[in-house]
């Protein structure tokens, strides 16, 4: 088993909620570090232990901070890995490091809730694992992701999590969490769905109504109910597998073997059919429902009338659906289920409803095969394997195609690629906010440049990229994971297993008791603007110009814009260079005969 899955071992997220409710700042946050700790108790990998040093700090100066409610100025100190102060008037130790955000935006690292790492399916295996997958999450701005434990049909869903969790503990380079999928129904799983939430920190449980493993009606009933028990989550794959296998036998029949084949097979209808069965099902038993990978119109009109009358549904689209629906022929590379759409109208609406909140949340769908595996469906095309790439891109093509474009602020682009998810898979406001006491997972991102998206360039495995040739506005230039700057200037410094595994508790209350969210809120410190004030001042008017860089005045910080002096015998690790295995092999070793850390014991506070 990996290094950290039994009850108690992890800190609980329901205890920093508890400490915020209770306004205990100092102490919910020197609780959460001393068991912040604990964490990394058996790592498969070692990080090198200057890498797991107190003395981690850093100042992010000048930048604009986005929120989901509230877009401010103010400073940002970080220490440990936890967002220590915010504020204007900081008063820091010398020794820090130094960030000049002028000009940027300062975002909460992105959360991918739906990536497929480390994965076989359709008789082959992603390219991507969880080291080239999350170090790539890293490069676009994502700092933690929620890959899916898929057990083999009738497989144990204990035996397929343990076999997840080896996969990812030690590798990945951001923090993970997991969705068990149910590929088969049985008591058995019902049990081991208890055991899952009760002692393993799953939260969310994946039911397909496609694929041979998909479920009947009666055992997405039970599986609906099982969830709605213990507080967790049930989402769907939501097309009809029976009428998909009967059109893809017939096209066949007709000759009609190509890609082209993929997404006559499943028309929108098939998936807006499915979509309205799990909403029916989910609201016989009262069950919270979350929609993945929603790609059509009709499907969200669907959700948006449940939810109207009273269901509690949460939609999901991926940045596949958004990016390159209705401007690509189909072929081998992007085939994924349900498919990219050839409607062009597509990534307009999906973006519309992602701004009216009828969809709460993106993700990539991130499941990577190379162009030689994609191969293995070139006479059949229901035999290619289904899944493309997004984990990388996903930010920019939001960004691009919601900020850019005028449809979202940048405050929803929060909300929609990182706080929902934190909020509906229950690590808000741990994760998802920048906010004091939360995790130091933070983007400064460049409005104002471009990149272009090229397999040439991207930190994925694959070798093709779906984006390829997209330019888009939005770069991340610092991406800051748990405290640690991974992506500096530019410069990719990410080390594998620097990622923990992080518990998703049940009974979120943003699914389970809405109204207990407000007590969650972070306690706004030094809350300057707000949206519209943001528009006033900076003269960010988003639908005529929607991505301006913002001219922002000095801050009155005390301290120096460079990096400051360190005291003797500590080494920050902020100025390591330390990025790949290879140098961390080198790396543990030099650090054998070190008794204490280099960079120094916590003592909490300065
Ligand atoms: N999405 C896809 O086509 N492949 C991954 C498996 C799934 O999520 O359906
Ligand atoms: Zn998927």
């Amino acid at each position: 088993m990996g290094r950290k899955g039994r009850k108690g071992e992890g800190r609980d997220q329901n205890d920093f909620n508890l400490g915020i409710r209770c306004c205990d700042r100092l102490s919910a946050i020197f609780e959460y570090l001393s068991v912040k700790k604990e964490k990394m108790s058996t790592p498969v990998k070692k990080v090198p232990i200057h890498l797991q040093s107190s003395q981690n700090r850093l100042l992010i100066k000048n930048g604009t901070v986005v929120n989901e409610e509230d877009v401010t100025e103010e400073d940002i100190y970080i220490e440990d890995g936890i967002i220590k102060q915010m504020g204007n008037n900081l008063i820091i130790p010398g020794g820090t490091r130094v960030i000049d955000a002028r000009g940027k935006y300062i975002l909460p690292g992105g959360i991918d809730p739906h990536t497929h790492l480390d994965f076989e399916f359709m008789g082959t295996r992603t390219v991507d694992n969880f080291y080239s997958g999350t170090k790539a999450a890293i490069a676009g701005g994502t700092t933690m992701i929620i890959d899916f434990v898929f057990p083999k049909k009738g497989e144990s869903l204990l035996d397929a999590y343990y076999e997840y969790r080896q996969k990812a503990d030690g590798k990945a380079c951001c923090d993970y969490a997991f969705h068990v999928c149910l590929s088969h129904w049985s008591e058995q799983v019902k049990r081991d769905m208890e055991i899952l939430t009760k002692e393993h920190g799953v939260n969310s449980f994946k039911m397909f109504m496609a694929y041979d493993f998909m479920l009947n009606d009666s055992e997405l009933y039970s599986a609906f109910e099982q969830c709605q028990n213990l507080g967790a989550i049930a989402q769907v794959h939501a097309e009809n597998g029976s009428i998909i296998a009967k059109n893809a036998q017939r096209l066949l029949a007709r000759g009609i073997t190509g890609p082209e084949g993929h997404e006559m097979s499943r028309p929108e209808e098939v998936e807006a059919e499915a979509v309205n069965r799990a909403c029916v099902i989910a609201k016989q038993v009262n069950a919270p429902l979350y929609l993945a990978q929603l790609t059509t119109e009709q499907s969200c009109e669907i959700l948006k009338d449940h939810v109207s009358d009273g269901l509690r549904a949460f939609g999901e689209v991926e940045a596949s659906s958004i990016g390159i629906s209705g401007s690509l022929k189909p072929n081998l590379n992007v085939i994924v289920s349900p498919p990219i759409r050839s409607n062009p109208d597509t990534p307009y609406k999906l973006m519309s409803f992602l701004a009216s909140d009828v969809l709460q949340l993106i993700g990539s769908d991130n499941c990577t095969f190379n162009k030689a595996q994609k191969e293995m469906g070139k006479n059949n095309f229901t035999k290619i394997p289904n899944g493309v790439n997004g984990l990388e891109d996903r930010m920019s093509v939001v960004w691009e195609k919601g900020v850019q474009t005028g449809i979202i602020s940048p405050s929803r682009f929060v909300a929609i690629t990182s706080t929902n998810a934190a909020k509906i898979f229950n690590l808000y406001p741990r994760k998802g906010c920048i906010a004091v006491g939360s995790d130091a997972d933070i983007v400064i991102w460049n409005a104002g440049a471009t990149r272009t998206i090229s397999a040439q360039t991207h930190h994925q495995a694959v070798d093709f990229n779906i984006f390829e040739g997209m330019t888009c506005h939005g770069v991340a230039e610092y991406v800051i994971v748990s405290g640690r700057v991974c992506l500096d200037d530019g410069q990719l410094r990410v080390v594998e297993g620097y990622g923990h595994f992080v518990d998703t508790p049940v009974f979120a209350p943003f699914v389970y008791n809405p109204d207990e969210m407000d007590s969650l809120k972070p306690i706004k410190i030094n809350d300057v603007n707000d949206f519209d004030l943001m528009e006033k001042t900076h003269k960010i008017k988003l639908v005529d110009n929607p991505c301006p860089t913002p001219t922002l005045p000095e801050s009155n910080v005390t301290t120096p814009s460079f990096r400051g002096h360190r005291p003797e015998g500590q080494r920050n690790i902020q100025e390591s260079t330390f990025s790949l295995t290879e140098e961390l092999d080198t790396d543990r070793k030099s650090c054998i005969r070190v008794r204490n850390p280099p960079g120094g014991r916590s003592s909490g506070f300065w």
